[in-house]
């Protein structure tokens, strides 16, 4: 886990095509109502994972990461109208009720957030938090979820584990709320984990630690992960697969190991050169120039134009995302591929 992106484990350029997928995500769009009407907050959205297999949502804050992860979850915002279908281990549940759906999710889908603080209940012991859960999905008895929290909190490596269902968020560090919180995301036996750039506020060695913890239930567990990071290092480390957002777009889509080497869009370049790279002697970072343009203010056409230096009349309509070299971009004068 603590490779760098320029040197790619081998496995990570080869995921099983062969295995089923679990999460099918077609042409999701989702927009927020307002008094002026909707606003648009993602476009166009697709991409499956397979059993198995870590795909990652990247890209700077606000291109629509975690509201896209809310719409698969199925706690997007009360005044979302969402577009597009959601499908999970093969039924679609976009269209379910809200009822049906969280019953689905509660069982088949796990979810680790950034704050594990904010995601755990601050007065609940651990224990009931896990047991509640483990009742709630599997229909255990008090006697058989106690026994199996304990055995979870002991696969995540927190020690003691009967002393910490005892406990409270607040006693444990931040890398041990973290391990409770993946505990808690694997309890059920889903086939889907939703990570929410998990690392994020964790101390640098921690967080390899916990990403180190999140691969191995992955390859253990055979789970599919959607791993959401703005951190092009931990995609090339982590992930199979890629999809990189921009201003609510899909941009660049592929193999993470060839996104990380060779990107056909220069957002995905321009994300990968903020990253300082220790292996060539360069630690200064080359920020993207400019921001993100906020909801309601994306340019006609490319929404990267104005900060692309591959600019010409061309991006003033919108591309498609069409297949350049080994991944698909959505850009009119993609990067030639390196060799
Ligand atoms: N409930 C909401 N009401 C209005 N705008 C929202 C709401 N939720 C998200 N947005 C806007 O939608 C855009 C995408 O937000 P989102 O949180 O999905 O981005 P992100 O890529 O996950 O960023 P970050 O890494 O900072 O979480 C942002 O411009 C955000 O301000």
């Amino acid at each position: 886990m603590t490779a760098h992106i320029a040197s790619l484990p081998a496995d990570r350029a080869s995921p099983a095509l062969d295995t089923r997928i679990v999460l099918e995500v077609e042409g999701l769009s989702l927009s927020l109502r307002n008094a002026d009407g909707l606003l648009p907050i993602v476009t166009d959205v697709s991409f499956a994972i397979r059993q198995g297999e870590a795909v990652a949502l990247v890209g700077e804050s606000g291109c629509g990461k975690s509201i896209t992860a809310s719409a698969i979850m199925g706690i997007a915002p009360d005044n979302a109208e969402i577009g597009g279908t959601i499908t999970l281990n093969g039924q679609a549940i976009s269209g379910l009720s809200p009822r049906a759906r969280r019953k689905l999710c509660g069982r088949h889908m796990g979810f680790i957030f950034q704050e594990p603080m904010t995601a755990l209940h601050p007065t609940l012991s651990i224990g009931r938090q896990m047991t509640d859960t483990l009742r709630h999905n599997l229909g255990l008895s008090h006697a058989e979820a106690t026994s199996r929290a304990a055995q979870l909190l002991d696969r995540v490596g927190i020690p003691r584990a009967r002393d910490i269902l005892k406990g409270y968020v607040h006693e444990l560090s931040g890398g041990m709320r973290q391990r409770v919180m993946i505990a808690l995301a694997i309890s059920c036996g889903p086939s889907l984990v939703i990570a929410d750039e998990p690392t994020t506020a964790l101390d640098v060695t921690i967080q390899a630690q916990v990403l180190d913890l999140l691969d191995d239930m992955r390859r253990e567990l055979d789970l599919a992960m959607l791993f959401i990071t703005h951190d092009l290092e931990v995609v090339g480390d982590f992930c199979d697969r890629a999809v990189v957002m921009y201003a609510g777009d899909v941009v660049e889509r592929g193999l993470s190991a060839d996104i990380v080497r060779s990107p056909a869009h220069p957002y995905a370049r321009g994300l990968i050169d903020a990253v300082p790279d220790h292996d060539d002697g360069r630690t200064r970072l080359t920020p993207i120039l400019g921001t993100v343009p906020p909801v309601g203010q994306w340019p006609p056409g490319c929404r990267f134009a104005p900060r692309c230096n591959r600019v010409d009349a061309q991006c003033r309509t919108r591309p498609a995302l069409e297949l350049h070299g080994s991944t698909e971009a959505r850009c009119w004068h993609p990067l030639e591929p390196s060799a």
